[in-house]
C-alpha cells in the first residue's frame, strides 16, 4: 500500500496486507538455505522455522557457530549442512555471511545458483560494490534483499515477544517473475514488523551511514565527549554516567520510542525543555559537517573498501576484540557495568 510519511508517499507492505498464511503459500515448495550463522543467520533462520517454513542452515563445520547452530536445534545432516551442500539443496539462498566473508565464498555459492533459484541478501553491499567484491549474480536467478533495520539479536527477541523489527526490501533482478512475492514472503517470514521499499544502492549507503552515524559511531562519540567534560569538571563517574547514558536508555529514549521527541520533551521540566530547545540546533550545526564527510566517504566506496580490507584479514576477529576491549575498559563503560548491576531488576 502507499502510505504518507510526512508529505512523502512510499510503498510499504504490512502484515495485514500480506499475512503469514500467504507467505507460507508463496514459499511452500521452496527450501530456504540460510548461509552463515553469525548474528542475522540465527535470527532469520529461527524466525523462519518457527513461522513454519522449510529452512536449512549452511555453516562451516568445526566452527564455533556450527556448534551454536546445533545448540539452537539444527540437526546435522537434516537441517544443518556445510555451506556447499546447503547451497546445493536450497532453492532460495540467503547469503548471510559477513560482507567480507561473502567475497571468499561467492564462487561456491555461484556454482549452485541454477536457473530459477533466488539469491537473497540482507545488505546491498555485495552487488552494489561488485567491482570490489566480484559478486555478479547470473542473469537467470532472482536477486532480492530484506534488510532488517536492527541487530539479528533484536529481530529474534522481538519475534519471541510477539513484536516485529522493520525491514527494507528491494529487487535487483527479477528473473522468474516471482521475485516480488518471494521477497515480501521472506520479509514477513523472517519476522519483519512492516517492510519499506528501497533499492540495493540506497540500502547500503543509508545503512553504512546510519551505523557509523547516530546508531553507533556518533552516539558513542557524543557520549564520550559529554562524559569527559563532566569528569574534567569534577563530577563523579556515577553522576557523569547517569547524566550521559543511563537516563537516556532507561528513562528518556523509551518515551521517544513511544510517542516522539516532543512528547519526551513535554514530560521533562520546562527548565529542561528551554535548554534542550535552545541547544539542539547548535549540536545539529556542529555535527552536520561530520555527517556530510561520512556520507561522502560512503558514497565514494571508501567505507566499503575499508571494511573489506580490515575484515578479510585472518586475524580480524582478534583485532575487533581488542578495539571492543578498549571501549569496555574505558572508565565510562566500566562505570556503566556497575550501574547496570545496581538496577533493581538485576539484583
Ligand atoms: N549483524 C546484524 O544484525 C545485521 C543487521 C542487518 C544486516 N546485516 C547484514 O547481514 C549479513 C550477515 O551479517 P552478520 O553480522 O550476521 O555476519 P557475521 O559477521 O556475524 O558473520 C556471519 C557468519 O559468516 C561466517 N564467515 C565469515 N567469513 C567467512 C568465511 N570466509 N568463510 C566462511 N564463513 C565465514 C562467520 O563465521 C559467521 O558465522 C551482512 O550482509 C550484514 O551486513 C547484519
Ligand atoms: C544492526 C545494524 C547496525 O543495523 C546493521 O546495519 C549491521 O551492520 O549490523
Ligand atoms: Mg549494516
Ligand atoms: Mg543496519
Amino acid at each position: 500500500m502507499k502510505l504518507k510519511f510526512g508529505n512523502v508517499e512510499e510503498n510499504v507492505v504490512t502484515r495485514e496486507e500480506f499475512p503469514l498464511e500467504k507467505a507460507r503459500e508463496v514459499l511452500k515448495d521452496e527450501v530456504i538455505a540460510v548461509i552463515g550463522y553469525g548474528v542475522q543467520g540465527p535470527g532469520q533462520a529461527l524466525n523462519l522455522k518457527d513461522n513454519g517454513f522449510h529452512v536449512i542452515v549452511g555453516q562451516r563445520k568445526n566452527s564455533k557457530t556450527w556448534d551454536k547452530a546445533v545448540a539452537d536445534g539444527w540437526v546435522p545432516g537434516e537441517t544443518l549442512f556445510d555451506i556447499e551442500e546447503a547451497c546445493e539443496r536450497g532453492t532460495i539462498i540467503q547469503f548471510l555471511l559477513s560482507d567480507a566473508g561473502q567475497i571468499a565464498l561467492w564462487p561456491t555459492v555461484k556454482k549452485h545458483l541454477t536457473p530459477g533459484k533466488a539469491l537473497y541478501f540482507s545488505h546491498g553491499f555485495g552487488v552494489t560494490y561488485k567491482d570490489k567484491t566480484g559478486i555478479i549474480p547470473p542473469a537467470d536467478v532472482d536477486v532480492i534483499l530484506v534488510a532488517p533495520k536492527g541487530s539479528g539479536t533484536s529481530l529474534r527477541r522481538m519475534f519471541v515477544e510477539g513484536r516485529g523489527l522493520n525491514s527494507s526490501y528491494a529487487i535487483y533482478q527479477d528473473a522468474t517473475g516471482k521475485a516480488k512475492d518471494r521477497v515480501i514472503a521472506l520479509g514477513i517470514g523472517v519476522g519483519s514488523g512492516y517492510l519499506f521499499e528501497t533499492d540495493f544502492y540506497r540500502e547500503v549507503t543509508s545503512d553504512l551511514t546510519g551505523e557509523r552515524g547516530t546508531l553507533m559511531g556518533a552516539i558513542q562519540g557524543i557520549f564520550a565527549a559529554q562524559y569527559e567534560v563532566l569528569r574534567e569538571n569534577g563530577h563523579t563517574p556515577s553522576e557523569a554516567f547517569n547524566e550521559t547514558v543511563e537516563e537516556l536508555t532507561q528513562s528518556l529514549m523509551p518515551l521517544v520510542a513511544e510517542n516522539g521527541m516532543d512528547w519526551m520533551y513535554a514530560n521533562c521540566s520546562t527548565t529542561a525543555q528551554r535548554g534542550a530547545l535552545d541547544w539542539w540546533k547548535p549540536f545539529r550545526d556542529a555535527t552536520k559537517p561530520v555527517f556530510e564527510a561520512l556520507y561522502e566517504s560512503v558514497k565514494t566506496g571508501k567505507e566499503a573498501q575499508k571494511s573489506i580490507d580490515s575484515n578479510s584479514k585472518p586475524d580480524y576477529r582478534e583485532k575487533l576484540e581488542e578495539e571492543l576491549k578498549e571501549l569496555r575498559e574505558s572508565e565510562m563503560w566500566q562505570a556503566g557495568a556497575v550501574v547496570r548491576q545496581l538496577r533493581p531488576e538485576n539484583n
